[in-house]
């Protein structure tokens, strides 16, 4: 297997952003029409990110039946979906926005329709820009790993990012 992600030797410094949520509580929305969080996202997957201790996260995804895959599991893309969701909410725990830059999922387990995942996921190192994210699903039955996901995330201005494809500021809080 090859993979992208390895963390730095050491990292920069990293602190709790003092205006991150406590623990135990959500993360707000970015944006009502995203498909990972938004309220209002037709076929969305509505997952609410809460913060947890230190740098670390917590989230939950019922499996419904419009996330299949194969027969009675959910399909791949959805949970990487969910995860990318999950780990890049993560670095808001430090007060760093960040986009997608590279993302690796194992799948350890099927996930069957109707199950509810349980994610953690923590912010293992910063680099620069580089924001270094793991994550672990498991089901509510069991303690065994069911997916695992690392990230690396890159931060970003979010105005000057998104400048040139923002045209809904009603409904974003960028
Ligand atoms: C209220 C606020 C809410 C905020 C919302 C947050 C919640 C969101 C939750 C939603 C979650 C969903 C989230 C989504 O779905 S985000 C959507 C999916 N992602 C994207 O659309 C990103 C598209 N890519 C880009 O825009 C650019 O390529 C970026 C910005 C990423 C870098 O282009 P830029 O020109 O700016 O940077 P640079 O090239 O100088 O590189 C800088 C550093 O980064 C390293 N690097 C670059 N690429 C990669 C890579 N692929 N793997 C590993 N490392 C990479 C690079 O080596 C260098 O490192 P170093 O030289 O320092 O060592």
């Amino acid at each position: 297997m090859s993979t992208n992600f390895s963390l730095p030797d050491v990292s920069d410094p990293m602190e709790r952003h003092p205006k991150a949520p406590a623990p135990g509580d959500p993360f707000r929305l970015h944006h009502d029409l995203c498909h990972g969080c938004g309220v209002n996202a037709p076929g969305g997957l509505h997952v609410t990110v809460y913060a947890g201790e230190g740098f670390t996260t917590t989230a939950e995804m019922k499996v419904e039946e419009w996330m299949l895959g194969g027969p009675g599991v959910i399909h791949g893309g959805v949970l990487t979906a969910a995860f990318d969701e999950v780990l890049g909410t993560t670095p808001l725990i430090i007060g760093v926005p960040v986009v997608t830059g590279h993302l690796e999922v194992d799948f350890l387990k099927p996930i069957p329709i109707g199950s509810t995942l349980h994610f953690e996921a923590e912010v293992a190192a910063k680099e620069r820009r580089k924001v270094f994210v793991r994550a672990v699903a498991r089901l509510d039955d069991s303690d065994e790993p069911v997916a695992t996901a690392s990230a690396i995330f890159i931060e970003i201005d979010l105005r000057k990012h998104y400048a040139k494809y923002y045209d809904s500021a009603s409904q974003s809080r960028l």
